[in-house]
């Protein structure tokens, strides 16, 4: 049961550990000798003794009598000054201390907010299931009514049973998505034997875990360098928690999510913000009805699956357990008793305005708990194919070894001249380091482009009384950053056959995630001459899911395209609208029910 392995001599009744004779480590040196090597130093011979202590025998005096201990124990302090007294006065080395600190920085003259200092050491010092902000745990604790439909559901002869269920889970949307067929057992087992050793051990630690009747949940962090196989795996694990798991085939028995839209396509998934209806700022309690919705979910649901885990900082994490732990039901584990499986690579970019996942949050003294409940696995062979010496420099670079020369001469055949670039890749996207040279950059483009047609923002105030509050509010409106206005810029120019990149997830089951890169098509405008319509051109379009094939249907009712064409305005319906705003690079569209929430103004198109 403990592994612990025992051999022949366990049963014998010989002494393995006898003492080691003395003799055996110590040297035999004669006596005679070793005096006489002793007496060749120059520091003794037998006449003399050399002393080389010259402070022997001195008592050095003690600290409680030395009168300029204070002043020779801190010396930055007394800038090397010793300091005297008036006769009589009497003087501790605290008195001392604090007057000479209130002489050299002024904010120790005001006296400290005792009760403030209190009050921000005990909240550094509480445990982690005590720490995270009180709303953030008033969520965790907070149980859901019981279910009324809980009956209904236990009830397996109900014929509503799983209709019910069909149009619980619907309203999740996205969230829920409808269990796929299991692969077939001979590609199943071909995809298992061609995982190399490390991809083996991880997927059957995962197996073993699912098959152990007495299993406890378990976190697992893998990582490892591009190419190493981290989709690979994370497929065949979503395939064994969907075979081994005991699952009533209606829904998938894992939430797979990503930090970002562009990660969540890739693994089909969805943004963690979206899967647990985290929203950007704080954790609020789900409702009872949308608890209800993901109770009825997360009765198969075992595992919560999210890739691209650099992006995600401490206290999303701490998020993510305090609404699984509200989802379940059971505060006392982690993640809610939920098994969870982390993927990424922490020498990726780090989360936005966060703390890395794996530090301490702001705040708090306890390290970070969660993360330290996660097993480790690393991935290190590059399995992918395609440029292998080019990737490996970058592991390299990664790991921060050294380049040798022939890499450093690889490395440097890929830098190319602004105008080569131009000339070999006219579409490639280009990173800059600041926005401001993106605009720059996207402004040179479209001042060159011949057919442009220019947005602009028509935004609607509310609630002012005057025509200067008007004014004030337009003048504040336009002087605001485009992260204020929630990335809608006043003036968007369009260019046909151009590239665009949409800069927010519209529809991340689509595709259309922030980073799909799309060539705009058509457009199209109302009799007022502005913009009411526009097309654009997927360049990573493969899905071939519900919502695209509707989607796409719009689209060629009113234009015909090809295949991946899409149509990204949503139909303009009376009470809300639709913002078409962006830049070249940057390609933003918003409702602009979403915009009121956030800006209290309207912004048309
Ligand atoms: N054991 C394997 N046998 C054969 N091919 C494999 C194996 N593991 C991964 N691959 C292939 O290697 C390529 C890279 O794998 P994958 O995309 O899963 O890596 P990754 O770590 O997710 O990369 P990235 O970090 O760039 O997303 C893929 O084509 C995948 O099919």
């Amino acid at each position: 049961m403990y592994d612990i392995k025992v051999d022949e001599s366990f049963f014998n009744d010989n002494q393995i550990h006898d003492e080691i004779p003395q003799d055996d480590f110590s040297e035999h040196i004669p006596v005679e000798d070793s005096l006489t090597a002793q007496q060749q130093t120059l520091l003794w011979n037998e006449e003399h003794y050399l002393r080389i202590a010259p402070g022997e025998d001195n008592v050095p005096q003690s600290l409680l009598f030395d009168e300029h201990a204070e002043e020779l124990s801190f010396p930055a302090i007394y800038l090397g000054q010793f300091r005297n007294f008036r006769d009589g006065v009497k003087v501790t080395p605290f008195m001392m201390a604090s007057s000479e600190l209130r002489r050299s920085d002024r904010r120790a003259v005001t006296p400290l907010d005792m009760q403030k200092v209190i009050e921000i050491s005990r909240n550094l010092c509480r445990e982690d299931g005590l720490n995270d902000e009180p709303e953030v745990q008033n969520v965790a604790n907070i149980a859901s009514e019981p279910n009324p439909f809980q009956n209904l559901y236990n009830n397996p002869l109900s014929e509503m049973n799983s209709d019910l269920r069909l149009a619980v889970l619907n309203k999740l949307g996205t969230i829920a998505k409808k269990r796929e067929n299991l692969m077939p057992n001979t590609e199943f087992y071909e995809l298992m034997r061609m995982a190399n050793d490390k991809q083996k051990e991880l997927l059957l630690h995962v197996i073993s875990n699912l098959l152990n009747p007495n299993r406890s949940p378990f976190q697992i962090f893998f990582t490892g360098p591009a190419g190493c196989g981290k989709t690979f795996v994370i497929k065949l694990i979503m395939e064994i928690y969907n075979r081994y798991n005991e699952n009533d085939g209606c829904c998938n028995s894992y939430i797979a999510c990503a930090s970002t839209g562009k990660a969540a396509v890739a693994i089909d998934g969805t943004t963690v913000h979206t899967a647990l209806k985290i929203s950007l700022s704080r954790l609020l309690p789900l409702s009872t009805e949308v608890a209800h919705q993901y109770r009825a979910l997360f009765k198969y649901v075992k595992v919560l699956i999210i890739d691209e885990i650099s992006m995600i900082g401490a206290e999303l994490l701490s998020q993510i357990d305090s609404r699984l732990k509200q989802i379940t039901g059971d505060f006392k584990t982690n993640f809610g008793g939920l098994d969870v499986i982390l993927i990424g690579d922490l020498r990726q970019l780090p989360p936005v305005r966060a703390t890395p996942i794996y530090k301490q949050q702001k705040q708090k003294i306890v390290g970070p708990i969660l993360w330290r409940g996660f097993r480790f696995f690393e991935l290190d062979q590059v399995m992918r194919q395609a440029n292998q010496e080019f990737s490996s420099i970058l592991t390299k670079i990664g790991n921060g070894q050294q380049l040798n020369d022939q890499e450093l001469i690889l490395l440097e055949s890929r830098f190319v001249t602004m105008q080569e670039a131009e000339e070999k890749c006219p579409h490639g996207i280009r990173l800059f380091n600041t926005n401001k040279d993106v605009t720059k950059y996207n402004n040179r483009i479209l001042s060159t482009a011949p057919n442009k047609t220019t947005s602009i923002a028509k935004d609607v105030f509310v609630g002012c009384t005057s025509a200067e509050q008007t004014a004030f509010v337009r003048q504040k409106l336009y002087k605001m950053s485009l992260i204020d206005t929630g990335g809608l810029p006043y003036e968007t120019v369009f260019v046909p056959n151009v590239f665009y990149m949409i800069t927010t997830n519209i529809d991340v089951s689509d595709g259309l995630a922030n980073g799909a890169v799309g060539k705009l098509v058509h457009l199209e405008f109302n009799d007022e001459g502005d913009i009411e319509d526009l097309v654009k051109e997927l360049i990573d379009a493969e899905k071939n899911n519900q919502n695209f094939v509707s989607r796409t249907a719009r689209t060629h009712s009113r234009f015909t395209g090809s295949r991946e064409t899409l149509r990204l305005v949503k139909e303009n319906k009376p009470g809300s609208g639709f913002g078409v705003l962006g830049n070249v690079l940057k390609f933003v569209l918003y409702e602009v029910e979403e915009l009121l929430k956030q800006h209290g103004h309207e912004a048309i198109k």
